[in-house]
């Protein structure tokens, strides 16, 4: 079975957040299934790029609206990642370094589909299923069935995975002739809230859309910024597929990104000695339970609730608790968390900014991880805490809900919280000391979260699953 996957992101070409973790191991993980898949990506001007080889597998020119562009489609030539990976290269969109946020965003996202559409027809090739991933490729399902150049892939079935439900990617109706020579009595299914909107269109014309937890195929319905109603419309097409992890990648006893490599066995040394490297970089005492984020400091994610419940749990436990931050994001929630390293220099350390393997050695070295997120489609922090025997505090939303079991629950091993406020947090963070404090209880909820299994073996075969369910009509 052929599945092409397209995303603007993918582990480790280009990675923003989790969508690149995923789209980096789901398709490897299926091809040791039997699986023929492939990632389809814009090209970015990135290291990973420029230190492998490429070979030129297909170029030609294509049109956005007027304009006419020349592309390239490039294939790394040893599938080093347990994939065939391509990219799309267009001089002057997609040839850039960062993945979002230029000002022509959404003439870079059409043309990299357009390109790909373009590639696969003229190149004669007939996928099984093709894979979308978030906004940036969901014109691809409209263009398949209903642009003229097309034609050919009319029959292939399309899944549109969403990992952030709060992105649509929306476009002015003037930018419509960008499509190219599409049909226009079916415009109506680009439409949402007056604007051209890829991740709608998507949903309405996919055969099936997968969420990345079941409780989140819920939550659209009433929490995805302005769609509710088609969410709600459109449920029967869904499904929610919780993510699994690169147990390669994220793997404590062979990671060459944390200093001490450690295994159930070895946990309670190996760890240690993490956490002394760990609060050696961010200067703070080992003695003292460590509450770690990493993650992009956005309203999202409730970074904005740290800077007063971290504060405030300081001030209930002085010299009781360290707190280390890693993340990057809005401007005034980074001043404050630096602010707060100012008032409570050993109790409080922040690393401003993305740094991978700084976030392998979070995961390894600190007791907890909080998340205290509004939305969490699914969420891979709280996964790799697991594997690093470091215990979860997260809010109980979407995938959190569906992956964390509290301590003081049966087979539990972390600690759940409602409400995204810091009184939940400053709460979670007193259970936290208080476990940390028992420490032949917080030893064996260590070693019963290292033994879980969120590989994404099983994952993987409920995405076949759901391929194989679906009959082309071609
Ligand atoms: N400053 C930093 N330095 C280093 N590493 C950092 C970092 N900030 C974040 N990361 C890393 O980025 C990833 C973030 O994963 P999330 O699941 O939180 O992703 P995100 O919200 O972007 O993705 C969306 O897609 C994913 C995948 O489906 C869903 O799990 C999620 O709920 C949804 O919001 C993790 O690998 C984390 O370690």
């Amino acid at each position: 079975m052929k599945i092409f996957h397209l995303s603007a992101e993918c582990y480790p070409v280009a990675k923003v957040g989790g969508l690149a973790d995923v789209v980096g191991a789901l398709p490897k993980y299926q091809n040791q299934m039997g699986l023929d898949a492939s990632v389809v990506m814009p090209f970015y001007e990135r290291k990973f790029v420029q230190e492998n080889e490429w070979d030129v597998v297909f170029e030609a020119s294509s049109f956005l609206g007027a304009r006419r562009f020349y592309f390239e489609i490039l294939k790394e030539k040893t599938d080093k990642l347990g994939f065939p990976l391509y990219l799309v290269k267009i001089p002057g969109l997609l040839d850039r370094e960062n993945v979002y946020s230029y000002p022509d965003e959404t003439e870079q996202f059409i043309a990299y589909q357009i390109a790909f559409l373009d590639w696969i027809t003229w190149s004669q090739q007939t996928p099984d299923i093709i894979h979308c991933h978030d906004h940036h490729s969901g014109l691809v399902p409209f263009l398949m069935y209903h642009a003229r150049p097309y034609h050919r892939l009319a029959g292939i079935p399309t899944i549109l995975t969403i990992h952030n439900g709060q992105y649509h990617g929306a476009f002015n109706w003037s930018k419509l002739s960008l499509l190219g020579d599409i049909d226009l009595s079916k415009t109506g299914l680009l439409e949402w809230n007056g604007a051209i909107n890829p991740l709608a269109a998507a949903v309405k014309c996919c055969w099936k859309y997968t969420t990345v937890s079941p409780t989140y195929l819920e939550e659209l319905t009433y929490q995805s910024n302005g769609m509710e109603y088609l969410f709600y419309l459109e449920r029967n097409k869904g499904t929610g597929i919780l993510n699994g992890i690169d147990t390669e990648v994220w793997n404590p006893k062979t990671d060459p990104m944390i200093p001490e490599k450690f295994s159930i066995r070895t946990l309670a040394s190996g760890k240690q000695k993490d956490k002394e490297a760990l609060c050696a970089r961010f200067k703070l005492s080992t003695d003292r339970p460590l509450i770690s984020f990493i993650g992009r400091l956005v309203g999202e994610k409730g970074a904005d609730l740290l800077p007063n419940a971290i504060r405030r749990s300081i001030l209930a436990h002085p010299g009781g608790v360290n707190f280390c931050l890693l993340g990057a994001g809005e401007v005034k929630v980074q001043e404050q968390l630096l602010a707060l390293q100012t008032e409570f220099p050993d109790q409080c350390s922040v690393f401003i900014g993305y740094d991978e393997p700084l976030a392998h050695l979070v995961y390894a070295g600190s007791d907890f991880l909080l998340m205290p997120s509004r939305v969490e489609p699914c969420g891979l922090n709280q996964l790799y805490a697991l594997r690093y025997g470091t215990v979860p505090m997260v809010r109980t939303t979407g995938g959190l809900r569906d992956s964390v079991i509290d301590f003081g629950d049966e087979g539990g091993y972390g600690i759940r919280f409602i409400q995204a406020n810091a009184e939940d947090i400053i709460h979670a963070a007193g259970r936290a000391i208080g476990l940390y404090e028992t420490t032949p209880h917080l030893q064996l909820i260590r070693k019963r979260m290292m033994a879980l299994d969120f590989s994404w073996d099983r994952s993987a075969k409920e995405y076949i699953n759901l391929y194989e369910s679906l009959k082309p009509a071609i």
